[in-house]
């Protein structure tokens, strides 16, 4: 089995590529990945001399270079690549809509040509919105995305679902809650407190802290694709999510007692733009239809997080290093009022 994974280098991806490496020996994997600011082939180590294993720098909106990919064979796509921050949706929504539409289309249209027998896109809970206080996004839930970040997934999204009514191609489409764990870019919520923490800076607490969001550890996310992949039925949408709803405060105030830091350097600072209040993800159909089971709950996902992080310093600190500290600035200088 061939496995085209786009995105590879990123969070998601890279925890994908060596779980897939890891439990299926006989299958070939080929990461494509652009290696834009979140992309990082440090996270592929362990695999790199894997002989199933093979790398290509491009962007999948090159029509021309997605072309080259398939011309010796490609089983299955899993759409990974994305531009996945909200809050740099809302500085610079332009390059989100490239990306996640355009280049999900170009992907579409080659895996069309070359008849891919199943193409996974890889999506998100954002699409439908923000809850109130009660009930659950299910795959009927209406799409309403709120950031120029969800507006571009799920437009990816209709895409996806168009070419499988329209030429009848196998997809699945998935749509995860927030993930955590090993490699995320220190950008997200999580990562980005410990580091902060670790480095005894302010933790920016965006409006009152009280969104909510529901936490999946990614190995847990990373199990659910290699089922649909597999068993999900064409055409069909899963949800898939932890089942581990949280305050952001509540978050913040976890890592800094792991870290043994002060809650003093909590700041609670201006709110997102447009900023979704909760999201809550019924995972039944995946748990019920394909036999999901997640492995973490949160206090064990965020124990090895953590862990990970205080492992791997100089992984997050490199990456703060470079062009990163000229979004943090743009991003928090105001904030923070530095
Ligand atoms: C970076 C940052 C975030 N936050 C808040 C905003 C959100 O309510 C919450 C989580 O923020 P983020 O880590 O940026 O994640 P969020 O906006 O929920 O989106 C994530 O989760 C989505 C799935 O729900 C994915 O589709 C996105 O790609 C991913 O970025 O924490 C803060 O209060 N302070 C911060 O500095």
């Amino acid at each position: 089995m061939k496995v085209l994974v786009t995105g590879g280098a990123g969070f998601i991806g890279s925890n994908f590529v060596i779980y897939m490496l890891n439990k299926y020996p006989s299958y070939q994997i080929i990461n494509v990945d652009a290696l834009t600011y979140a992309g990082n082939l440090e996270n592929l180590t362990a695999v790199q001399d894997n002989p199933n294993y093979t790398f290509a720098k491009g962007d999948i909106a090159d029509s021309a270079f997605v072309e080259g990919l398939f011309q010796d064979g490609i089983d299955v796509v899993v759409n990974f690549a994305a531009e996945s921050h909200v809050d740099r949706s809302i500085l610079d929504p332009q390059i989100f809509t490239k990306t996640n539409v355009l280049g999900t289309q170009v992907l579409l249209d080659a895996a069309k040509k070359h008849e891919v027998k199943k193409f996974v896109q890889v999506s998100t809970d954002e699409v439908y919105g923000s809850l109130g206080e009660t009930g659950l996004f299910t795959e009927t839930t209406p799409l309403a995305p709120n950031s120029p970040y969800s507006a571009s997934k799920a437009g990816g999204d209709l895409i996806v679902r168009a070419y499988h009514e329209t030429y009848g191609m196998n997809v699945n489409i998935t749509r995860c809650s927030n993930n955590y764990g090993p490699y995320q870019f220190p950008e997200k919520l999580i990562p980005l407190m410990i580091a902060n923490a670790l480095n005894d800076k302010q933790l920016p607490v965006y409006g009152d802290g009280l969104n909510i969001r529901d936490w999946l550890y990614v190995e847990d996310h990373c199990s659910a694709i290699d089922l649909v992949m597999h068993d999900g039925v064409s055409g069909e949408v899963y949800n898939i999510g932890g089942n581990n709803e949280r305050t952001n405060i509540q978050i913040v105030k976890t890592i800094l007692e792991q870290l043994g830091k002060p809650e003093s350097l909590i700041t609670y600072v201006q709110d997102r733009l447009g900023h979704d209040r909760r999201y809550g993800i019924d995972a039944a159909k995946i748990t019920n239809e394909l036999g999901w089971k997640p492995k973490y709950h949160f206090e064990s996902g965020i124990k090895a997080t953590i862990a990970w992080y205080l492992d791997n310093k100089e992984w997050w600190q490199r990456i703060q290093s470079g062009a990163y500290q000229e979004y943090y600035n743009r991003q928090y200088a105001s904030r923070l009022g530095n």
